[in-house]
């Protein structure tokens, strides 16, 4: 794999404020697939990993004609009706084929998936037949090739299936194991840190006192990691002083494939991320123009790329989902992706000033999208209320009960 360059995430000279598609788009042409392969994992260790290579059909799916229904196998069309004939002997069962021809005119019994026996194309439906002194009487018309399915129709041998950078999921897994399949190459997981800072953050279970608080980034970021699929490499929680911040991104650097930071990223005099990025890697802080989340470090840190993401849990999750989960679907051999959006009218009021776009947390209830009452970038309770976001662009806008917005539900990043 080609390694990242140093200055990948540098802005044009001049530039300090960053649109969010021009953010994303920056991301997606900087960045490309850093993890090996691991070849031939079984179907069964197989779900949730990303394809390394396109995956071709070994064999036609189905296999070979057979009955969609209980009934009776004949040469179709039957077009005039009532049409009489004699049932031979024997029958085609599912993995009991019928291994002679079907003489012209006759008719034989048939189960559900059994092979469509040679001399016959159609199969009427048990129940829309009788039988009658051995014979096989209808009343109703049927067109050639009814109730049956055709070798190859879903599946041709050696049609491509999958393509390379797939993240498998539990249908394709059952795609690849109708033609027979039984492993893939798929990438390496990535490996991603995740990194708090902060003298007033303390890690959940330590003793608190009221100038302090708990790490809600860590567990949030660290479970997010870990539904999207990638391996989770936890790098604790350091204080904002350059020596642990810089030991801390040490060892990330070593272990990972990328890093994610929280807190310490805007200009402040403690924001020890920025300054640890800046004096040992090549940083670019990017102001985007989104809300939450205007900071955003981008560095590259001894050949680890590091999303320095703000501190609020609120910008913290937006920007994880917005900018990071595309980015780590990337570095993984994934596709990038924007996220799926469905416009539904909203169930609120809001004037919104131009300038920045903004990602409220939201849900959707009876076809209506509803935001949660505050938009306090440090309430986590609307994180766990929202079931996805409304996307705002830029520009100033009134909405009202009724108009339309975009809502990206958390399930389009992956998760
Ligand atoms: N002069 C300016 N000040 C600030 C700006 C700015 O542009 N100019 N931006 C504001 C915005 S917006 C945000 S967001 C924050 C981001 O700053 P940092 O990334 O440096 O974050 P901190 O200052 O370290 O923390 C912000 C906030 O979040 C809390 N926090 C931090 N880590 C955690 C954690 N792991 N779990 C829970 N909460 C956490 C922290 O206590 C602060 O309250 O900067 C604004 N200021
Ligand atoms: O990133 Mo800050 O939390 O936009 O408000």
């Amino acid at each position: 794999m080609n390694e990242l360059r140093n200055d990948c995430f540098a802005l044009p000279p001049g530039v300090n404020w960053t649109p969010v598609e021009e953010a994303l788009e920056r991301l997606r042409s900087r960045l490309h697939p850093v993890v090996g392969v691991d070849r031939a994992i079984p179907l069964a260790q197989a779900n949730g990993r990303i394809l390394a290579s396109d995956v071709f059909a070994p064999r036609a799916h189905p296999p070979s004609n057979n009955s969609a229904v209980d009934g009776y196998a004949l040469a179709g069309p039957v077009s005039r009706v009532p049409c009489i004939l004699p049932l031979i002997e024997g029958r085609s069962a599912a993995g009991e084929p019928y291994a002679e021809r079907v003489p012209e005119g006759h008719a034989i019994r048939i189960l559900t998936g059994a092979v469509i026996p040679a001399g016959t194309d159609t199969v009427v439906l048990e129940e829309d037949c009788e039988i009658r002194d051995g014979q096989l009487v209808l009343n109703g018309t049927l067109k050639a090739g009814a109730n049956a399915r055709k070798a190859g129709e879903d599946i041709k041998s050696q049609d491509r299936i999958l393509a390379a950078s797939t993240r498998l999921t539990p249908t394709q897994i059952s795609v690849l194991a109708s033609v027979g399949v039984a492993s893939v190459d798929v990438y390496q997981p990535l490996r991603v840190g995740v990194l708090s800072t902060g003298d007033e953050v303390k890690p959940v279970g330590s003793a608190v006192t009221d100038w302090q608080i708990y790490d809600a980034n860590r567990p949030m970021l660290g479970a997010l990691v870990s539904q999207l699929g990638y391996e989770l490499v936890d790098l604790g929680h350091v204080l904002d002083r350059a020596d642990d911040v810089k030991a801390a991104l040490d060892r990330g650097a070593k272990q990972c494939d990328l890093i994610l930071t929280s807190g310490g990223v805007s200009a402040g005099d403690e924001d020890h991320v920025s300054k640890t990025l800046k004096a040992h890697g090549e940083i670019s802080n990017w102001r985007i123009a989104i809300k939450p989340g205007r900071p955003l470090a981008l560095a590259m840190f001894q050949g680890t790329p590091v999303v320095g993401l703000p501190g609020n849990p609120v910008a913290a999750w937006v920007c994880a989902l917005r900018f990071g989960a595309p980015a780590m679907a990337l570095l993984a051999g994934g596709k990038w992706f924007e996220p799926q959006s469905y416009v539904l009218p909203a169930n609120f009021t809001k004037n919104k000033k131009p300038g920045r776009s903004e990602m409220l947390r939201a849900r959707v209830r009876e076809g209506q999208v509803e935001v949660f009452g505050s938009e306090g970038s440090g309430r986590v309770t609307g994180l766990a209320w929202s079931e996805g976001m409304v996307e705002l662009d830029e520009h100033a806008q009134q909405i009202e009960p009724g108009t339309p917005v975009r809502f990206i539900p958390y399930g389009s990043f992956g998760l």
